[in-house]
């Protein structure tokens, strides 16, 4: 048996819609695989009762069928579905990554992401790396096309999560088709100026940068309170506040020691607006953690 820890990401950080992620310390899912003759699926943990255990229907079943690996594969979700933390990537990560140790097909961490982008292609309509690459290579990924480009920045996050659930193929259908110069141009230099701030391990730089006019405006008004809570966290300290993925996950970035009350504020002010919500106070970190013949 194999198992393997994928972490929870955040994808788009605003500027970089379908293209920046990150991985985050915590939450993360579990998935256990062992041979077998055909695929099958058990999923226990939080949300498990939204998620299919068909494989066709399953992130990880497109992933086995890619490797050519059917196995007897479990998955503890420690990430809830339709999160806007990359709960299908997660899983679709472990999985590629697990596949490939326990049939030894000898592919690398990067070699991987575009076969778990296949797994989470079944649920969101379309491939994007930018759940799959963090959750396997850790750090601040930015993925264009193929390549991938990793940084291992270190920056504090706050991810706070409502009972709201949004599917990624439902918040795909509200970005906008097209884009002024002026849009482009004001998108462009936040992207610099987030990636700079990766780059020197700079909170501000990176809160600055994920203020985006593009993508994230549209999907706020899916998220209920999303405002309010925006406010409330950059009141709280955080130096920047964005729609983590497709929603309704909210991420802010911020100095380690304002991450509590950047929390407290965050729930607060979806409470408020009649929601209830958890906030992981984390900061971005490795990639998939691999424990063979567990
Ligand atoms: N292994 C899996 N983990 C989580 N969700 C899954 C998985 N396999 C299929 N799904 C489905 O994918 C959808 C959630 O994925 P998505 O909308 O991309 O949100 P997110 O990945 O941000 O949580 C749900 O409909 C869920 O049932
Ligand atoms: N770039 C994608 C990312 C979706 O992330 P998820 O965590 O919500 O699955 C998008 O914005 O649609």
């Amino acid at each position: 048996m194999v198992t393997v820890r994928a972490p929870a990401t955040s994808a788009n950080l605003g500027s970089g819609f379908d293209v920046f992620g990150a991985a985050l310390g915590r939450p993360a899912d579990v998935v256990r695989v062992e041979k077998a003759d055909r695929t099958t699926i058990d999923v226990t943990g939080y949300g498990s009762e939204f998620i299919p255990e068909d494989p066709d229907a399953n992130t990880v079943g497109a992933v086995a069928e890619a490797l050519d690996a059917p196995a007897h594969i479990r998955i503890d979700k420690g990430i809830r579905p339709s999160s806007g933390l990359g709960s299908s990537g997660a899983s679709a990560a472990a999985a590629a990554l697990a596949l490939n140790e326990l049939y030894d097909r000898g592919l690398s961490r990067r070699d991987l992401v575009p076969i778990a982008g296949k797994g989470e292609a079944t649920v969101s309509g379309e491939v994007h790396l930018d759940n799959v690459a963090p959750a396997l290579l850790g750090g601040f990924t930015v993925a264009t096309g193929r390549d991938v480009t990793v940084v291992d920045a270190d920056i504090p996050l706050v991810a706070c999560l409502p009972e709201i659930a949004i599917s990624t193929r439902d918040a795909r259908d509200v970005v906008p088709a097209g884009a002024t110069m002026d849009q482009l141009v004001y998108t462009v230099g936040r992207a610099a100026t987030l990636t700079t701030g990766m780059c020197r391990d700079d909170p501000r730089l990176v809160g600055k940068g994920m203020h985006d006019r593009l993508v994230t405006p549209a999907r706020a008004d899916l998220i209920s309170g999303y405002n309010e809570v925006r406010e409330a966290a950059l009141a709280a300290g955080a130096t920047g506040v964005t729609v983590s993925g497709a929603g309704p996950g909210v991420l802010a970035a911020c100095y380690p020691d304002d991450r509590h009350d950047i929390a407290s504020a965050m729930v607060g002010a979806f409470s408020e607006a009649g929601v209830d919500a958890r906030a992981y106070q984390t900061k971005i970190g490795r990639g998939a953690t691999l424990y063979p013949d567990d």
